[in-house]
């Protein structure tokens, strides 16, 4: 929140994504039946906002030939997902139903107990997920340690909860990790559906990776935290292990962690030194670019100056709209902030 700021009481977006968590124990889990509405999307422009168009289109039917991605195996990373077309950034990718729910601790027994309740089918389809945690044979709880994400999305990262609702999702869990992602995830409340948008345009061909923690601090930090999730990092930036791509990661920490204290105009330059900071990276994670946006906005709400806050909402928004879409509540609060702000620049 930014009321501290006077600027708008709205919850603050956060860079935060869904993450394949670790979870030492299991509560009871709800089996979810499989949504048969589960699509699969590929390109076509249905609209376009500000200079970057939001692009989506709805394959109705779960079938190969509705799908942008296809999973192959990679080289070091087991099996991974490529697009099978070119991607537009803020396209979305695919949107999937949980085949588990539950609240994300305690009881293994009872894990099985739900799993044992899943149609045969989705049991098999769940054994054949990874384990990054068990030796020798696979277990149950090793795979669920392994995919499952937080249900939700919380405003903190400090909200992590292990007592949190965990999903499980079976397309999903084939995405894999990348410290330079080219795609984000979105929970969706209304429905329970996690959805996959590109952060940028993407080749054909390209591995899609989504990133599992927050990936701004320098290597040797973001390769010990990913440890603790079962495996070592082989994407791109961690193989290329280039010093000053760690130097403006450990800038980003920095700023990041300046940002809670600074003063509004001190606070509005450092945001825009970390936007460009992304750039120089190639970062191009529209979670960190949206709370970016929005924390400048609020900084420059409260400065009064009406001309930058109309401008840093208008992003905000338009980020939103790029990793969450046009229902999310989130694009919905952060237009009305941007159509508030422009109505006051006149
Ligand atoms: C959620 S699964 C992703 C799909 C998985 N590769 C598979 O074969 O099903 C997570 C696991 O994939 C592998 N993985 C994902 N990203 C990786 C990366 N950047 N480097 C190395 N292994 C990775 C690790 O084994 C990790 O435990």
């Amino acid at each position: 929140m930014l009321t501290r700021h006077g600027a708008p009481s709205t919850p603050l977006p956060t860079g935060r994504p869904a993450t394949p968590t670790q979870v030492a124990l299991f509560r009871r889990p709800r089996a979810v039946p499989r949504a048969s509405t589960v699509s699969f999307v590929s390109a076509a422009a249905v609209g376009c906002v500000g200079h970057r168009p939001w692009r989506r289109r709805q394959s109705s039917q779960r079938h190969a030939e509705g799908r942008c991605y296809q999973v192959v195996s990679t080289e070091s990373q087991g099996l991974g997902v490529v697009a099978t077309e070119p991607l537009l950034a803020g396209q979305l990718v695919t949107e999937e139903a949980p085949a588990l729910r539950w609240s994300g601790a305690e009881d293994e027994v009872e894990l099985k107990e739900c799993f044992e309740e899943l149609p045969v089918e989705q049991q098999q389809e769940l054994w054949q997920l990874e384990d990054a945690f068990s030796v020798g044979a696979k277990t149950l709880s090793g795979i669920a340690f392994t995919n499952s994400f937080q249900a939700g999305e919380p405003l903190n990262p400090q909200d992590l909860d292990l007592d949190d609702e965990r999903v499980l999702y079976l397309e999903i869990s084939r995405f894999n990790h990348s410290c330079l992602p080219n795609c984000e995830v979105s929970w969706d409340d209304r429905e329970g559906l996690l959805q996959i948008y590109a952060g940028r345009d993407v080749a054909l061909g390209e591995d899609l990776c989504l990133y599992y923690q927050d990936v701004r601090m320098p290597r040797l930090s973001r390769q010990e935290k990913l440890k603790s999730l079962g495996f070592t990092c082989a994407c791109r930036a961690c193989r290329a292990a280039d010093r000053r791509s760690d130097q403006r990661r450990q800038r980003m920490q920095q700023l990041l962690g300046e940002m809670e204290e600074v003063e509004e105009e001190e606070g509005v330059a450092k945001v825009q030194e970390l936007l460009d900071l992304y750039d120089e990276e190639g970062l191009t994670v529209l979670h960190y670019r949206k709370a970016a946006a929005f924390k400048a906005y609020a900084m420059s709400t409260a400065l009064g100056n009406v001309a930058d806050a109309a401008k840093w909402a208008e992003m905000a928004a338009e980020y939103s709209l790029q990793c969450h879409g046009p229902l999310h509540p989130q694009t919905k609060v952060l237009s009305r902030h941007a159509r508030r702000a422009a109505d006051l620049n006149g």
